[in-house]
């Protein structure tokens, strides 16, 4: 990364992870390697498990089965903390203007209060929205709201960004600008997991494919094979635009 930090954290591997909810299975075993430097799509039906299986690698959910490991099981759990972000469909936002949104987050992450300025602004310079930093980032339009989500997470220099369908309620510029902002994190070393159901998103961006159905990880391919000879019916069905389920 430019904006050096010693990489700590990746890569990040699942094992047997599943997740049970009142005598259900949303999620099956799965296994799951993650690499520095990746970029990778999740893609799938409504309610295959995609928010949640980022979730879980986030740290938000705790599988009832299986295990997250962090670099081999050597990252501290302030690491595993402080070197990832994740940015949703809707932004989670505080009541206070853009800027101090940016702010705080550094502060939450320890970063001194002098740096936590230079950094603010340097994120609020990268996705333009400079001219709109003292306003209530709640009265912001989506399309800004998730630029601001998106500046936030870079003012931390995480080492993977979770994105779980970022773009799904915004326009053609909003979305354009997302996909540029994934470009971005990935120049400077950041490792990308986002879901979409944007087929031609996931062809833009991906380096590969996790496809779930069901709670099942039916496949993982590269890119192209995935569009162009999946592995799987399922897959083949999903690219041709058939519902499965
Ligand atoms: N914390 C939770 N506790 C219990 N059930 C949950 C929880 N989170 C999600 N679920 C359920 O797990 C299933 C998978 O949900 P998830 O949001 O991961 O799907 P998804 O693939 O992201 O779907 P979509 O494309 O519609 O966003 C759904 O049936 C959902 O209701």
């Amino acid at each position: 990364m430019s904006r050096a930090e010693p990489l700590s954290l990746l890569p990040l591997e699942l094992e047997g992870v599943a997740f049970r909810h009142r005598g259900q299975t949303l999620l099956h075993p799965l296994d799951l390697r993650l690499e520095r430097n990746g970029k990778t799509l999740i893609m799938g039906p409504n309610g295959a498990g995609k928010s949640l299986l980022m979730r879980i690698c986030h740290g938000l959910l705790s599988p009832t089965a299986g295990t997250v490991r962090w670099r081999g099981g050597g990252a501290t759990p302030d690491t595993i903390r402080r070197r990832q972000a994740m940015v949703f469909q809707r932004p989670v936002l505080l009541r206070r203007s853009a800027l101090a949104n940016v702010r705080h987050a550094l502060g939450a992450q320890g970063v001194p209060r002098r740096e936590r300025a230079r950094r603010a602004d340097e994120a609020m310079e990268q996705f333009g929205l400079q001219a709109i930093a003292h306003r209530p980032a709640r009265v912001l339009s989506g399309g800004e709201q998730q630029r601001l989500a998106l500046a936030r997470a870079w003012a931390l220099r995480p080492e993977i960004l979770f994105m779980d369908e970022p773009t799904a309620a915004l326009d053609p510029a909003a979305i354009r600008a997302v996909e540029e902002a994934v470009d971005a994190f990935h120049h400077n070393g950041t490792c990308i997991v986002m879901s979409t159901h944007d087929l031609g998103q996931a062809r833009r961006l991906a380096d590969d494919v996790v496809f779930l159905v069901n709670g099942t990880l039916v496949e993982r391919s590269p890119v192209q094979q995935f569009f162009e000879a999946p592995r799987s019916a399922q897959a083949a069905a999903f690219v041709r635009g058939d519902l499965v389920w």
